[in-house]
């Protein structure tokens, strides 16, 4: 797998590839690989899915920089798709978050995307979010720019403030990350197409829409949301909402039934699992090595 180019300069050549480009989720390594075979252009690390599956912790800033870098680097190490990763509130101060932007460029990722709640933060579509004054986002902002080490590698800004502040305030702040050098712009939990429309309007960078189920944001589709000026489009937990949902089933079932025998045929078989993961290639080479 040649990668000429670094993971910033992909994401950015997929954004202008893809309007709106898709980005979905991929809670890790091996959903990485499925997703750039069925044909995605770009994949996402999700901050909620880091806490969720890999700690078995919910969503409330309890995870670390080292954390989601171990996962980062795992997704990194298996596909080649632009990686755009939630970096929640960056994980400190200035110095902290230009570590965070390091670490994550020279991890693989090609994006990350910081948030302007305070460090105890909340999931975007939870109740009760608290945020930072603009100058201390503005200033979350800056520190990540001055910290990146190659100049294609994407950094978005991140407002929760519609919730609270509605969206004039919101698109102001957004307004003030760009001109901190931010090179495009999260719109957290708004509600309407017009917002999305609203903040294009107003702001001269990609914007992102978060359509997370079971939130505050409908399920648009990504049709209707290009033409209300969304650039990219994400779906940060949906295969994670699905395989859990999967698993459960399945754990009842060999509880209740003794045997998977009513659930096999919602399985991945050994066939295609081992396809995705080249297995055979793997066994040939092998074979060949060290044939008796
Ligand atoms: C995008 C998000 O930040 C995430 O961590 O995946 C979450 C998603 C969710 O909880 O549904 C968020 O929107 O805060
Ligand atoms: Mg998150």
């Amino acid at each position: 797998m040649s990668r000429p180019e670094s993971a910033g300069a992909r994401f950015r050549q997929a954004l202008k590839d893809n309007q709106p480009l898709q980005v979905v989720g991929t809670i890790n390594a091996y959903t990485a690989i499925m997703a750039e075979r069925i044909g995605h252009q770009a994949i996402y690390l999700s901050g909620a899915g880091v806490a969720n599956a890999s700690y078995g912790l919910p969503d409330l800033g309890m995870t670390s920089l080292e954390n989601v870098l171990e996962d980062v680097r795992r997704i990194t190490a298996a596909s080649s798709l632009p990686l755009l990763v939630d970096i929640d509130t960056g994980w400190g101060g200035a110095f902290n978050i230009a570590r965070t932007v390091k670490e994550m460029i020279r991890a693989g990722a090609a994006a990350v995307h910081i948030e302007d709640q305070v460090a105890q933060k909340r999931c975007g579509h939870r109740p009760n979010k608290e945020i930072v004054s603009k100058e201390e986002m503005v200033d979350r902002i800056k520190a990540a720019v001055d910290a990146r080490t190659d100049d294609d590698f994407f950094i978005m800004a991140r407002t929760d403030s519609f919730a609270q502040e509605g969206l004039e305030a919101a698109i102001d702040r957004a307004q003030a990350c760009i001109e901190a050098g931010a090179d495009g712009i999260f719109a957290e939990a708004v509600t309407e197409l017009e917002h999305y429309r609203a903040f294009k309007d107003a702001l001269n960078v990609p914007i992102l829409a978060n359509i997370t189920e079971f939130g505050k944001t409908k399920l648009y589709n990504k049709q209707e949301l290009g033409e209300s000026g969304a650039d990219m489009v994400l779906y940060p937990l949906s295969a994670f909402r699905a395989m859990n949902k999967a698993a459960e089933n399945v754990y009842s079932s060999i509880l209740a039934n003794g045997d998977q025998q009513a659930v096999v045929d919602t399985m991945q078989t050994r066939a295609e699992l081992y396809d995705y993961l080249n297995y055979h290639e793997f066994e040939d080479k092998l074979d060949a090595l060290f044939k008796k």
